[in-house]
């Protein structure tokens, strides 16, 4: 039978220790309610009494309505010479009303008598006190054994007689933590096995990720016999950060049959949660993340993706869906005609073999050029339309120019004119507009001469622009490629320009992503062949 193994939450915690993380109260309280939802065990508040924004986290998150989590307010044994009821932070603790309380103590010697400063017997009397001042309080205690691995491998029979002075005096698990992550996955497996024969109550584990196994560690606890396992969500954490439990939970229950998340129903939504917590916490998705990264299902060279339009499973490990993924195929230079023929079945265009390879022939020279399509599906779709004979251009430019003039200003003024013909022999309009630089200025003029026919273009605006320097074919100028991110209140999309000249390039990119737009918004992206005006590229 599936084993429940329990997933303990410290992304509000010792994630939140991870260089570059600063979440709001209101960040923290969101990513429990998410938490909560996906079914998590056990979630690590804060450090009770440590800032203020932990101690209101504690109040108010007392009024979220939780079903599943048990909320665990962090903090250290007592402070040496002081007794538990005066320690600040024990009191700090009890104060948070939480129902569990998770006690760091030490277990290295080297820590207790180097760091700590106190002889051995008092830090083992401030384990004992501590755990047993907040059992007695009536909390549910938690014990992470800091440094653990590092402590037994140094003096075990020291490191054992910590962790029993916080099994007597009432915790309720051992947290084996591996603090500075230097340990591997044999030598920690070895470890946790011996340990349970001297300990009476369940063990954790707490992986740091400097040797980069924090996750292949926290697997190897479970099956030598640990029942928590404690991480961050996507490994945030101070240095290396710590175990993923994004992976952890989706390896355990996809890959090892065991109970996590509500019987896996959780496991469903780790794509959803990965992506929540990097954008709460102001961090940029890691895209070759294992699972829920954009490219953990991304198929890009040709033989791959031939391969999976037969079989997906021929080169993906599991179906993405089981993680809330989804299955993306590229199209690149390195691509065959079974990328293309994937790329298009949204549109009804005829897939035969000749149509596929003109399309990827022009892909192969455009990358060559310097552009790339993996990142700007949309410049890809309208050049699908171009090659397919559907594509209608929906202005004509006749001429754009931009200034930057600096004279008696403090900041320089930008400004651009352009001149345009609307459809095939619309109207002509001829329209000026400042910006903040030259990209916006174009495309406050470019808006200003198509919206009064183009209504819809209000509601886009331009998300993102980036440019790079790029080494085109031999013996070509030096090229800029410009990526625009442009979204509505639906949708959001890519569009790519190349050119020697960077304004150029990036009234490229703008043209595509207005005229994807358009077409997106007449439903026409993808318009039948047959229906289609032939209008090669
Ligand atoms: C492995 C981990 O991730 S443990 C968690 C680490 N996280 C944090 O430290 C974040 C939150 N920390 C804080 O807000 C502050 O450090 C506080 C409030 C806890 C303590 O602040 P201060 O009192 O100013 O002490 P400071 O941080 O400089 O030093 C830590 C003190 O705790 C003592 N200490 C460290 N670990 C322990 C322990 N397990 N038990 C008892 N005392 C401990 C140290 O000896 C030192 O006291 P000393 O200066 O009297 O020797
Ligand atoms: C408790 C903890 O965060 C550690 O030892 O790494």
């Amino acid at each position: 039978m599936a084993m429940h193994i329990q997933l303990y939450d410290t992304t509000l915690r010792d994630g939140s220790q991870g260089e570059g993380v600063n979440f709001s109260v209101q960040d923290k309280l969101l990513i429990t309610k998410m938490l909560d939802d996906l079914g998590f065990d056990f979630i690590e508040g804060g450090f009770a009494g440590s800032n203020e924004k932990d101690t209101e986290y504690f109040s108010r998150v007392q009024e979220l309505d939780l079903k599943h989590a048990q909320i665990c307010a962090f903090g250290m044994t007592r402070r040496r010479g002081v007794g538990p009821e005066e320690d600040a932070g024990l009191q700090a603790m009890l104060s948070t009303g939480t129902t569990c309380c998770t006690v760091v103590g030490k277990t290295w010697d080297l820590h207790v008598t180097e760091v700590l400063r106190v002889d051995l017997e008092e830090n083992v009397a401030m384990i004992r006190d501590s755990v047993g001042f907040l059992k007695s309080q009536g909390r549910r205690v938690l014990y992470d054994a800091e440094h653990f691995f590092d402590g037994y491998k140094a003096n075990p029979e020291y490191a054992l007689e910590t962790v029993l002075a916080a099994q007597d005096a009432g915790a309720e698990i051992i947290v084996c933590c591996d603090t500075n992550g230097g340990t591997l996955p044999d030598e920690l497996a070895e470890i946790v096995t011996n340990v349970q024969k001297s300990v009476s109550i369940p063990l954790g584990i707490h992986c740091h990720n400097d040797c980069d196994v924090a996750v292949a560690n926290s697997l190897r606890a479970v099956d030598a016999g640990a029942v928590q396992v404690q991480g961050t969500i996507n490994g945030i954490g101070e240095r290396c950060g710590n175990a993923d439990l994004v992976s952890v939970a989706a390896n355990l229950a996809i890959k090892k049959g065991q109970d996590v998340l509500q019987g896996g129903e959780g496991v469903k939504h780790l794509t959803e949660l990965s992506r929540y917590v990097y954008e709460l916490s102001n961090m940029n998705f890691r895209s070759n993340q294992p699972f829920v990264g954009r490219s953990a299902f991304a198929h890009k060279g040709g033989m791959h993706v031939h391969a999976v339009n037969r079989l997906a499973s021929s080169y993906e490990h599991i179906d993405p869906e089981l993680v809330g993924n989804e299955r993306r195929v590229l199209v690149s230079e390195l691509s065959g005609r079974s990328n293309i023929v994937a790329k298009t079945t949204k549109f009804r265009i005829d897939h035969d073999q000749e149509l596929m390879k003109k399309i990827l022939d022009r892909v192969v020279e455009l990358e060559n050029e310097g552009w790339q399509f993996e990142a700007s599906e949309a410049s890809f779709d309208l050049l699908v339309k171009k090659i397919a004979g559907t594509y209608e251009p929906k202005f004509r430019q006749i001429h754009y120019r931009v200034s930057v003039e600096t004279a008696g200003q403090k900041e320089p003024l930008t400004e651009a004119t352009v001149k345009l013909q609307i459809d095939g022999d619309g109207p002509i309009r001829h329209e000026v507009a400042e910006g903040d630089g030259p990209v916006n200025a174009l495309d406050n003029a470019l808006r200003k001469a198509l919206i009064p026919t183009y209504g819809n273009l209000a509601g886009m605006h331009l998300v993102d622009y980036k440019v790079r320097v790029i080494n085109s074919s031999e013996g070509t100028a030096a090229r800029v490629r410009v990526v625009i991110e442009s979204a509505d209140e639906h949708d959001v999309w890519s569009t790519v320009g190349v050119s020697e000249n960077v304004i150029e390039a990036s009234w490229l990119a703008l043209v595509d992503a207005i005229e994807f737009k358009l077409y997106k918004d007449e439903g026409e992206v993808g318009a039948p062949l047959e229906e289609a005006a032939a209008s090669p590229e």
